[in-house]
């Protein structure tokens, strides 16, 4: 049995649906499907979801919501009437209108999928199953226990099912929505709960890239990785599959396929949980990264020596309540790395509190600035490859700020400013690409 997620460009509009029908009629062990929001096309360049977030604003803000909701509405009833659907879907979109002023974030946001699901489900003649009823949360934290229990007794009287994407339910009822990019997350949870053999995620380009297509053009697709290359990828930024998605599939190992859905002949990539399963003899696997970063840096004279201060400096970030992204150290002094948007409002009152009761010599911030990530399996053979492209970047101007290589062996990370971002990109992919790094192995 294969679960089979479709993202929302795959199911943005009739023609969509039509193509996600010829890939579940092609093969029948495409028994769950899982779909999320309709998505951007050439036509509608919002989101399904993100048109609700809008509807959530005019209503926070007392501006006429009626415009957005309606152009939800017109989208939905398109592809109904687009496709001849016989499904009440005007009752549903009454209800939710009824629902607005008392409703939560989280079931507002959450309707673009029940939506989508609904019309999904009765054009593939499968049966709908809202995610309300069989993911269950326990306060944060997915209860797999129950969630089996209850998907179990539904799949053991409906074995093709349609189930909405990127939310489930808390314990008492409501609506749990999952974090941006949350349908991945459904497909691989219920990927696991049902013991697939495959979990396909169809989107719209034809598996990974080694870099994001919208800034290396022609990128080469990777054949094959494992989940932990994955791992390192998505946490570093690749857009294609969300973060959080990656374990849930990983702990029972079952394979993973991007695809797409405008072009299934092409094949995808194939995620496996042993790199001896990869054939190619490629050095770097994917490259990715993401803006915004802040830098904190605290020097000691031998401040690897003086444990103290650095428990007086945690105590300060801990009571922030802020995560930390990375901690490269030397022997006199520590960075914390934390994204711009968590703590950009605490900044100034963090690096006061540093400066006045840690007893420290100095304390730096560095704003701005962009990390870049290379994985590479081979990098933990051969970890002086990274001081090449260090070179490599050096000489071509860009001035690397820090370097990061440090827990996980099959990454090194480096820090730039954001505008040499999608630069530093380009080159360490043209340097993987044409320099002739190849695994030894191969
Ligand atoms: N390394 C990469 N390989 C492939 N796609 C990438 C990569 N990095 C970013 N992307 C972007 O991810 C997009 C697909 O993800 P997403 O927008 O979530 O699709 P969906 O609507 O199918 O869920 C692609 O269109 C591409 O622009
Ligand atoms: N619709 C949600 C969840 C999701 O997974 O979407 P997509 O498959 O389009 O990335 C979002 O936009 O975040």
């Amino acid at each position: 049995m294969k679960v089979a997620k479709f993202g929302g460009s795959s199911v943005a509009d009739a023609n969509q649906f039509r193509k996600v029908k010829n890939i579940i009629n092609s093969d029948s062990d495409r028994q769950v499907v899982v779909v999320s929001a309709a998505g951007k096309s050439s036509a509608e360049p919002v989101k399904v979801t993100d048109m609700l977030i809008k509807v959530e604003d005019a209503l926070k803000q007392g501006i006429d919501y009626q415009p957005i909701f309606g152009h939800i509405s017109a989208r939905i009833l398109k592809i109904r009437d687009d496709l001849n659907l016989d499904v009440n879907i005007e009752q549903d979109l009454d209800e939710i209108k009824s629902n607005l002023n008392e409703c939560s974030h989280d079931y507002l946001v959450s309707r673009g999928e029940y939506l989508t699901a609904k019309l999904m489900a009765n054009y593939l003649g499968y049966h709908f199953v809202d995610a309300k009823d069989i993911m269950i949360f326990d306060e944060d934290n997915f209860d797999y226990q129950e969630s089996a229990v209850r998907l179990n007794s539904i799949y053991e009287k409906y074995q093709q099912i349609v189930v909405p994407g990127f939310y489930g339910a808390n314990l008492d009822g409501s609506i749990h929505l999952m974090p941006r990019g949350g349908s991945d997350i459904s497909g691989s949870i219920l990927a696991k709960l049902l013991d697939a053999n495959l979990y396909e995620n169809w989107t719209d380009v034809s598996g990974i890239l080694m870099a994001d297509p919208r800034i290396v053009d022609h990128s080469k697709k990777i054949d094959v990785l494992t989940y932990d290359e994955l791992q390192e990828l998505t946490y570093m930024g690749f857009g294609v599959f969300q973060e959080e998605a990656v374990r849930p599939v990983r702990e029972k190992q079952i394979p993973t396929k991007i695809l797409n859905t405008n072009h299934p002949e092409e094949g995808g990539t194939l995620v496996v949980d042993s790199a001896d399963k990869r054939l190619d003899d490629q050095f770097i696997t994917g490259i990715a990264g993401k803006k915004n970063y802040t830098v904190i840096t605290i020097k000691k004279y031998q401040l690897n020596k003086h444990i103290e201060v650095l428990q007086k400096v945690l105590a300060v970030l801990q009571k922030f309540h802020i995560s930390i992204n990375y901690v490269p150290s030397g022997n006199d002094s520590f960075s914390f790395l934390f994204q711009q948007a968590d703590i950009s409002n605490k900044l100034e009152s963090i690096v006061l509190k540093l400066k006045n009761t840690c007893g420290l010599d100095s304390v730096e911030v560095n704003q701005d600035i962009a990390l870049v990530a290379a994985v590479s399996l081979e990098l933990s053979k051969r970890p002086a490859i990274a001081g090449k492209i260090l070179d490599y970047l050096d000489n071509s101007l860009i001035n690397v700020r820090l370097v990061i290589q440090e827990g996980s062996d099959i990454k090194v990370v480096f820090g730039v400013s954001n505008e040499d971002y999608e630069k530093t990109i380009a080159k360490i992919y043209r340097e993987a690409m044409f320099r002739g790094y190849r695994k030894i192995s191969a």
